[in-house]
């Protein structure tokens, strides 16, 4: 579905990422892991063209999309929702979702099908602005937003942080739900563990920009997490 090859992605002339590989399955929910700094947002960004440049092979069922600009790669419904989530304050909630659509290649301008189902606090706060909601109302939100495009591949990076623990376990629902039910195949970037040890199908931990490990989530054992992650 989603692969590297070989991949280096650069900031000015720095290689953050070296010789990346990895392949996510259709329908898989693949995590990618690591300290911080270690190259996870880099590797997201890059999969969305958005960092400086890169060079190796990167793609799509099949086919090579490291050289199309962002909102071309958008169109062939790639999702992106970045950290820390980028939702727009001053738009409303509504607003910040059809925001989502914009990339869709079927031109539809609509609020995706199922979404206030799946997060009904954001049909309760439809008009409220974006930037009034908890961390936890925006991550949904962002998370909305991403759905509104039609997206057959979703890129998370780490949904969890900064919100509530009790929050924590409906962006977990969502999340399955969103993988398993609609059979989105997922890349999510995450420092919690014990949350990627459940959801995951299968994981790489990048070390200083290089897969130092990949395996499906029966192989990320506690060794692993002591050595290459914040455990
Ligand atoms: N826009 C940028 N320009 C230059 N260097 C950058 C830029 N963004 C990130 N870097 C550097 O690239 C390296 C990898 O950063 P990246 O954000 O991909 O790591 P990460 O694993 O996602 O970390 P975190 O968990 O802290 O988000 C770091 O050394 C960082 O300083």
């Amino acid at each position: 579905m989603l692969e590297a090859r070989d991949l280096y992605s650069f900031y000015g002339k720095s290689p953050v990422l070296q010789g990346v590989n990895f392949k996510a399955g259709k329908g898989e929910l693949f995590s990618i892991l690591g300290r911080n700094g270690v190259g996870k947002t880099t590797l997201l960004k890059s999969i969305m063209g958005l960092t400086d440049g890169i060079k190796g092979t990167l793609r799509l069922k099949e086919e090579s999309i490291g050289d199309l600009p962002t909102p071309e790669r958008a169109r062939r419904r790639i999702g992106y929702i970045p950290q820390g989530r980028a939702i727009i304050p001053r738009f409303t909630v509504k607003e910040n979702i059809l925001m989502g659509a914009f990339g869709r290649e079927d031109g539809r301008r609509e609020m995706p099908e199922g979404v206030l189902e799946l997060f009904p606090i954001l049909k309760e706060f439809m008009n409220r602005r974006g930037g009034d909601l908890s961390g936890g109302q925006q991550q949904q939100l962002a998370i909305a937003r991403a759905l509104a495009l039609g997206p057959e591949v979703l890129l998370l990076d780490e949904p969890t942080e900064g919100i509530q623990p009790n929050i924590v376990q409906q962006i977990e629902e969502v999340i399955v739900h969103l993988n398993k039910k609609m059979g989105i195949t997922i890349l999510l970037v995450e420092q919690n563990i014990p949350f990627a040890r459940r959801v995951s199908d299968k994981f790489i931990v990048l070390d200083k920009g290089r897969v130092a490990v990949a395996g499906s989530a029966e192989d990320l054992t506690d060794d692993v997490a002591h050595e290459f992650l914040a455990f």
